[in-house]
């Protein structure tokens, strides 16, 4: 055994009792591989306990080691401060917005996470959006099954895809698969992101309201951070203008939803397609009721496929953590 207490070939629960790990919400690794995990690891679940979370950590979680997190419970400075053993937090989000990364640093708190694992679903879901938005396949849906076809209604045109500029908001690995896709259906590409990239052609353009005026389509594929937080903001979306499409497969928040909203409402821009939302999961009554817009669960990241590399990357982690090895999808935090 190791001094993390974890044995590896832990066969026996009575003599070798499995590594705590703490759990804040249900994550959706749990809902198609609980049994998987929990063969591994004894799960605290925050949810499943009658005391409020402080008293829950307080008494029950002294000595929990490791957290593992999925993307929508925050792990705030003050859980982190009510857990003095913890070591490791990991998340099985791409994104970290959720994680108090200055704590974890300060703390010496080490975290691991999915990485690009779901890049490539995400650039699908983004090009599905597109193309539902542009070619109104899901207005349609409703035009036909809501019976209006049938009684000679009226269904106005979709656009199209090909020869379409779009701007990429964030060309990291999302945004890059996006542009990898859009690329042979004729699209041309545009991008905004922290650096320009010496790997890709397309044009580059340091502010996200000069790629927005010069272009038809913005895709948000960046991640939520301060910089980020409402950088799609009204004057970016009248930039982008009456015939722009607005895509996000980012952060809810890194749009101004209430503007967004506006600016769809009164015909400022054309359309959107949101897999994300500012208070998840609940969206604005006015884009539900609105025909220019397709919604989507916050489902872009996850297909039965790679929840499955997910659950073994996830338990790679905690293994690794536990005997004290390299974690498999650290995340670099900077001094
Ligand atoms: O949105 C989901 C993620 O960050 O993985």
């Amino acid at each position: 055994m190791d001094c993390n207490g974890y044995h590896q070939e832990n066969h026996d629960q009575n003599l070798f009792p499995k590594p705590k790990v703490l759990v804040l919400e249900p994550p959706p690794v749990f809902k198609y591989h609980e049994d998987k995990l929990s063969q591994k690891f004894h799960f605290l679940k925050a949810w499943d306990s009658p005391l409020p979370l402080d008293q829950f950590l307080t008494t029950q979680a002294q000595s929990v080691q490791a957290i593992l997190s999925h993307g929508t419970c925050p792990v705030t400075t003050s859980t982190i401060r009510l857990l003095p053993s913890l070591g490791l937090i990991v998340t099985t989000s791409s994104g970290l917005n959720q994680i108090d990364l200055q704590e974890c640093r300060r703390r010496g708190v080490s975290v691991a996470y999915a990485g690009s694992l779901f890049s490539a679903d995400v650039a699908d879901i983004a090009v599905g959006l597109l193309i539902d938005a542009l070619r109104k396949i899901s207005a349609g849906n409703r035009y036909v099954t809501q019976g209006l076809w049938a009684n000679n209604g009226d269904f106005s045109l979709g656009s199209k895809l090909g020869g379409r500029k779009v701007g990429i908001v964030g060309l990291g690995s999302i945004g890059l698969e996006v542009g990898k896709r859009l690329e042979p259906f004729g699209c041309n590409i545009l991008y905004s992101s922290r650096n320009k990239k010496s790997s890709v052609s397309y044009p580059y353009f340091s502010n996200v309201c000069e790629l927005a005026a010069n272009c038809q389509v913005l895709i948000i594929c960046c991640e939520l951070n301060d910089q980020t937080r409402h950088m799609i903001n009204k004057e970016v979306l009248l930039a982008l203008g009456k015939k722009g499409l607005i895509i996000n497969v980012g952060r809810g928040a890194i749009i101004d939803e209430q503007e967004m909203v506006r600016c769809l409402m009164q015909g400022e821009i054309a359309g959107a397609g949101l897999d994300v939302f500012e208070n998840e999961p609940r969206v604005p009554s006015e884009l539900i009721a609105l025909d220019n817009v397709v919604l989507s669960p916050h489902r872009a990241v996850h297909t039965e496929e790679t929840l499955m590399v997910l659950v073994e990357l996830v338990i790679g982690n905690l293994e690794a953590f536990f005997s004290n090895k390299p974690l498999l999808s650290p995340v670099i935090l900077d001094e």
